[in-house]
């Protein structure tokens, strides 16, 4: 074994170098060596952030503003800083073989550099621990024995309650050392499940750094089955990005989008832990939150809804509100009248409206143009009228009564109001786009009177978000992360583009989970809704969940819900278990076997059909069982979460109980949509899952 460094995070490689090469020194206690840099970057974070402490912002702040502002920055510097006693400060080490980039000098030395979760320097500015983002990290996720990407050896520490106690090297250049899987590597994949979502930085591997470390120009979608680490991804792509190109996306923002409250809970500290704290996160519901959801669709009416058809439907409706002038407008100044005849104002309008501008931007500019006309006019008639005198008749009563008349204001839940309750009006905007059934479908039975009164449906609000777009353009983020893509429907995805129109996105998704009614079919026809139609798709096979006999059940259901998606192969040793019971007593059993899982250590997950929930929620009130909501933390103390199946979808738990497949897959409209359901169910063990069934199982399990 080659000797451990002393201390420094970047140093030369121990060993006397002689003529022939080095000669490796023995190490004693190479553990200890490790633990002493641990302690010395400890001791180096805990000076950065008492630097930051001691900063005295007195005499840099103009104005009680900027100390605010200032104060909160170094605020949140110091969290950032902050020594997290459950995680550890590096969790691997590089020696490079050759100083990184001095390749071709001669007499390059090695370097060591120990990777973690942020950057730490000592007093000289020298990195005791490199950030898992810098180039020179690389290596750690993607060197291999046929790429060693100059490295030596590449070192990973284990820690037990955040002492580092073990360490485990490769010499990738080592002919002689046989591959093997990484028992610390293996140890962390197999670790019992409590509370929220971690991060997955000490473990990233090379098919998922890839997408992580992709560049930010570009948008990435990933199919993946469940438990291939798509969120895991999607996130520390977000973290990658941010600081490969903090600058821009500070000011430009970054947004991850998740299905529902409670997977938004589970993800949430992810970031923090990687000293994210910016990055927003919003169901879809959120960005289009224009007004207030009380309804909900039919499956039909919904369909329909959110078909990109819609989209031209809006786009006929918002422009139908141009009434092209047959009057001209006479503008007086003074003792003199200027005349703008009809048809060219007719012009105007009709160059308003192929230059495609948004519906408002035009509105905001036909003022000037009309005033444009009388200023040429005026010139005609020998005045000399500057800026002001446009602006003025541009302000004129008699233009703002003709723009009124011509391009009158347009509120976009009124528009929608009006189309979803007048047959005629959305007739005149639909026909030759939807058939008469589609329009009827989506007709209100009965007409609502206002916006406020409405019972708006969450396709509905897309409908709205859409034409509040064709009014004004919707601000762009620089990057996106969508999750759980497959769910949304081809006008949702065009809310989601919007928010990244000038930015880049990650799109997530698995084909087999898709349960709305409008799933997406492939990916290529998502993406171009997104506006993202040059997207690379991505396909991620390994399991990290899932153990191998549970995923080769659930994977049953593939051929019927996805045929020809591939089964995902599980990289966990642990077989875990798989324990398919027929109940007599559904309820009581189902209780019997939380408590059997509740022996074990992690969290355990009930999952039922939804209208399930209120029994299994009241017999486990009666048995004294203590249960979560989908979300919460799971503690020491309160480790069961009873899942309702539409909420299951991207948490997972160490146990699963499942209750009456039946009963979920008889939840949802259609078979197919059905048995994916239940394939996301049968998705969530990390350990163990036991199906509780009175009625027969679906045939397609058997
Ligand atoms: N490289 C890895 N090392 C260790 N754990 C990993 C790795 N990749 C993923 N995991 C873990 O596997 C589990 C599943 O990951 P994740 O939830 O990201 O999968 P997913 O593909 O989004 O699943 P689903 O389709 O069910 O939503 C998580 O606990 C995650 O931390």
């Amino acid at each position: 074994m080659t000797a451990a460094p002393c201390c420094p995070g970047r140093g030369r490689a121990a060993g006397l170098r002689t003529a022939g090469g080095t000669v490796p020194e023995i190490d004693a206690d190479p553990l200890g060596r490790e633990r002493a840099h641990l302690a010395a970057s400890r001791a180096a974070l805990r000076a950065m952030r008492e630097d930051v402490e001691a900063l005295d912002i007195k005499d840099v702040t103009a104005n009680w503003v900027n100390a605010l502002v200032l104060g909160s920055q170094i605020e949140e510097r110091i969290k950032a800083l902050a020594d997290l006693s459950h995680t550890p400060l590096f969790f691997g080490r590089l020696d490079y073989l050759h100083a990184p980039g001095a390749e071709l000098a001669e007499g390059a030395e090695g370097e060591n550099f120990y990777i973690g979760r942020r950057h730490v320097h000592d007093a000289d500015g020298d990195p005791m621990v490199i950030d898992w983002r810098a180039p020179v990290s690389q290596p750690f996720y993607r060197a291999s024995r046929k790429d060693p990407m100059d490295i030596g050896r590449r070192r990973r520490f284990g820690y037990t309650g955040g002492e580092l106690t073990a360490y485990e090297d490769e010499h990738l250049t080592d002919p002689s050392e046989a591959a093997r899987t990484s028992k610390l590597l293996q140890a962390e994949i197999e670790r019992p499940r409590v509370g929220p979502m971690r991060d997955i930085v000490a473990t990233i591997q090379p098919e998922q750094d890839e997408i992580v470390r992709s560049g930010l120009s570009g948008t990435v979608c990933v199919q993946g089955g469940p438990g291939t680490g798509k969120t895991a991804v999607g996130l520390h792509r977000v973290a990658y990005l941010l600081y490969a190109h903090r600058e821009r996306l500070a000011r430009t923002g970054t947004l991850v989008i998740g299905p529902n409250r409670s997977f938004l809970h589970y993800i949430e500290q992810v970031l923090p832990a990687l000293g994210e704290l910016e990055v927003k996160q919003a169901t879809v519901g959120d960005l289009v939150a224009h007004v207030e959801v009380k309804g909900e669709d039919d499956a039909a009416a919904a369909v329909v809804k959110g078909d990109a058809r819609m989209a031209g439907v809006l786009r006929r409706a918002v422009r139908s509100h141009v009434t092209m002038p047959t009057e001209p407008v006479m503008v007086v100044r003074g003792s003199r009248r200027w005349r703008v005849p009809a048809y060219e104002l007719d012009e105007i309008v009709r160059e308003l409206l192929d230059r495609d501008i948004r519906y408002g931007a035009a509105r905001d500019a036909l003022p000037q143009r009309i005033a444009h006309a009388v200023l040429v006019r005026m010139e005609q008639a020998g005045e000399a009228p500057d800026d002001r005198v446009q602006d003025a008749v541009a302000r004129n009563a008699a233009v703002k009564a003709a723009v009124k008349a011509i391009w009158p204001a347009v509120d976009p839940a009124k528009l929608v109001l009006r189309l979803l309750s007048d047959a005629d009006f959305l007739a005149e905007h639909a026909d030759g786009v939807l058939t008469a059934d589609e329009q009827k479908a989506i007709l209100w039975a009965k007409p609502a009177r206002s916006v406020k009164s409405a019972t708006w449906s969450p396709s509905d609000a897309v409908l709205i978000d859409e034409a509040a777009d064709l009014v004004s353009r919707t601000h762009s983020l620089g990057h996106v992360v969508l999750d759980e893509a497959q769910d949304l429907s081809p006008m949702q995805y065009r809310a989601v583009g919007r928010r990244c129109s000038t930015g880049s996105a990650t799109v997530l998704g698995d084909l087999a989970q898709g349960t709305t009614p409008w799933a997406t079919r492939n990916w290529d026809e998502a993406l171009a809704h997104l506006g993202k139609a040059d997207a690379v798709v991505e396909e991620l096979t390994a399991g990290f969940r899932v153990p191998r006999e549970v995923i080769a059940y659930a994977s049953r259901l593939l051929p019927s819900i996805s045929p020809g998606l591939a089964p995902v192969s599980s990289v966990r040793e642990n077989p875990g278990s798989l324990d398919v019971r027929e109940a007599t007593d559904l309820d009581v059993e189902v209780l019997a076997a939380c408590v059997e899982s509740l022996r074990h250590e992690g969290s355990t997950g009930l999952i039922a059909a939804d209208a399930r929930v209120p029994v299994l929620a009241d017999a486990l009130h009666a048995a004294g069982l203590p249960f979560l909501a989908p979300g919460e933390e799971t503690t020491a103390e309160s480790r069961l979460t009873l899942v309702p199946a539409s909420l299951a979808k991207g948490l997972e738990y160490d146990y699963v109980v499942l209750d009456e497949p039946a009963a979920i897959v008889d939840g949802e409209p259609d078979e197919r949509t059905g048995l994916r359901r239940l394939y996301v169910a049968l998705t969530r063990a990390v350990s163990g899952l036991t199906v509780l069934h009175a009625a027969p199982l679906p045939e397609q399990l058997g």
